[in-house]
C-alpha cells in the first residue's frame, strides 16, 4: 500500500507548479476516490490521520495521528503529502488546518530511526518523501494554517513553516525550532530558506546555528508564529483565522504566493538529486551515524 503511495507521489510532481499558479489540473478521478470526509478517513490503512473536509465552509482538517509522537516517517510523509495533494484536486476545498490528533506534541520531526542504521537507497527515498511532503505544502494553492498543539522540534516546525499562517497553543511546556545542529546534523538549504522566509536572515541565523528551540512567547516575538491562543480555541481560532483568507480573490492570493514562493521552490527543485545525494553522503557518514545513536540514546535515557 505504501509502495503504491509512494509511487503516485512521484507521478503527480510535474503537475504541482500548475496548481500552483492557480490553474486547475483537477479532473475529478484522478484518484480512486472523490476527496470527501469518508473517502479521506478510509484513505489511510493506518490511520494516521484524520482528513475532515466541512464542505459548507472548504475547509479541511488535517490531524495527525502517528503515535507516539507524530516524528515523520517515509510512509507518514507519503500519506501526508498524498491526503493533501487530494484536498488541493477538490474543488470543494479553499483552505486546510493542520493539527495533531496527539496530546502535547505537533510533530517530533523527522522520525531519526529513518535516518540511523539504513541503506544508501532508502535513506534516499525517505528524503525523497521530505522534499515531496515540502514542496507540496510550500506551493500549495489552498490556504493552510497550522494550528501547533504540542512540541514542534526540526522536521515539525518545517511542516509549519511551509503553512501561510500559525498559531500555537499558549503553553510554556511547548517549544518550537530547527534544533538540527543539537543533533549534529545540519539543516539543509531549503529548511534554511524557509526559515530566513519566516523569521528573517539575522534571526535565522542565530537560532539555526544553536539549533534553538523556542517557547511559545518566544516564538511569537520572533515571527516563527503568528498568533497564541488557549490550547482548547487552537483549530476554532484557526477556522476563524482562514476567513480572512477566504476574504481574498483565490486567484489573486494565490499568484501573490507563487510570486513569494516560487524562487524558493525552484531552487530545490533545480537541485533535487544533488540534495537527495547530498543527503545520503551526509547521513551514512560514520560520524554522523555515531551522534544520532548518541542522540537517540539519550532520547530513552531522558525516559528511563
Ligand atoms: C551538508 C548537508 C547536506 C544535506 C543535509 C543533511 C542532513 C540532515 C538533515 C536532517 C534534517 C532533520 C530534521 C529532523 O527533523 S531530525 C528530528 C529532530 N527531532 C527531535 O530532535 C525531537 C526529538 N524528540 C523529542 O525531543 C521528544 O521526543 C518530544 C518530541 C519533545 C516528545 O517528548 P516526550 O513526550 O517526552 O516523548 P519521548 O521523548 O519519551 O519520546 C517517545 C518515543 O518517541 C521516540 N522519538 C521521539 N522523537 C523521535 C523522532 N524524531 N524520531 C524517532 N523517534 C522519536 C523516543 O525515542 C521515544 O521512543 P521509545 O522507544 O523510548 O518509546
Amino acid at each position: 500500500m505504501a509502495t503504491a503511495l509512494r509511487r503516485l507521489a512521484k507521478c503527480s510532481v510535474s503537475a504541482r507548479l500548475l496548481s500552483f499558479a492557480g490553474h486547475s489540473r483537477g479532473r475529478r478521478g484522478h484518484f480512486a476516490r472523490p476527496c470527501t470526509v469518508v473517502a479521506q478517513r478510509n484513505f489511510s490503512s493506518a490511520s494516521t490521520m484524520t482528513v475532515d473536509l466541512d464542505s459548507s465552509t472548504g475547509i479541511a482538517v488535517m490531524k495527525l495521528h502517528s503515535p507516539p509522537v507524530n516524528s515523520l516517517s517515509l510512509d507518514f510523509l507519503t500519506e501526508i503529502a498524498i491526503s493533501l495533494e487530494k484536498l488541493e484536486m477538490n474543488k470543494g476545498c479553499r483552505g486546510v488546518v493542520v493539527t495533531s490528533a496527539l496530546p502535547k506534541i505537533f510533530s517530533a520531526g523527522l522520525d531519526i530511526l529513518e535516518m540511523y542504521g539504513k541503506s544508501p537507497e532508502r535513506c534516499g527515498e525517505f528524503w525523497r518523501a521530505v522534499q515531496e511532503m515540502w514542496l507540496k505544502f510550500y506551493s500549495s494553492r489552498l490556504v493552510t494554517v497550522a494550528a501547533i498543539n504540542g512540541s514542534s522540534p526540526a522536521g515539525g516546525c518545517l511542516l509549519s513553516m511551509t503553512c501561510d499562517y500559525r498559531i500555537m497553543a499558549d503553553n510554556p511546556r511547548y517549544s518550537i525550532g530547527l534544533n538540527e545542529t543539537q543533533l549534529g546534523i545540519v539543516a539543509p538549504f531549503w529548511f534554511k530558506d524557509t526559515m530566513v522566509n519566516t523569521v528573517g536572515h539575522r534571526t535565522a541565523e542565530i537560532a539555526l546555528q544553536l539549533g534553538l528551540l523556542y517557547s511559545p512567547q518566544d516564538a511569537l516575538k520572533i515571527g516563527m508564529v503568528d498568533e497564541l491562543v488557549p490550547e482548547e480555541k487552537l483549530v476554532s481560532t484557526a477556522t476563524e483565522a482562514m476567513a480572512r483568507w477566504f476574504a481574498i480573490p483565490d486567484h489573486a492570493r494565490q499568484i501573490t504566493k507563487s510570486a513569494m514562493r516560487k524562487p524558493t521552490i525552484d531552487k530545490l527543485l533545480s537541485a533535487r538529486e544533488t540534495d537527495i545525494s547530498n543527503f545520503v553522503s551526509f547521513i551514512t557518514k560514520d560520524s554522523i551515524q555515531k551522534s544520532l545513536k548518541l542522540y537517540l540514546e539519550n532520547l530513552r535515557k531522558k525516559k528511563a
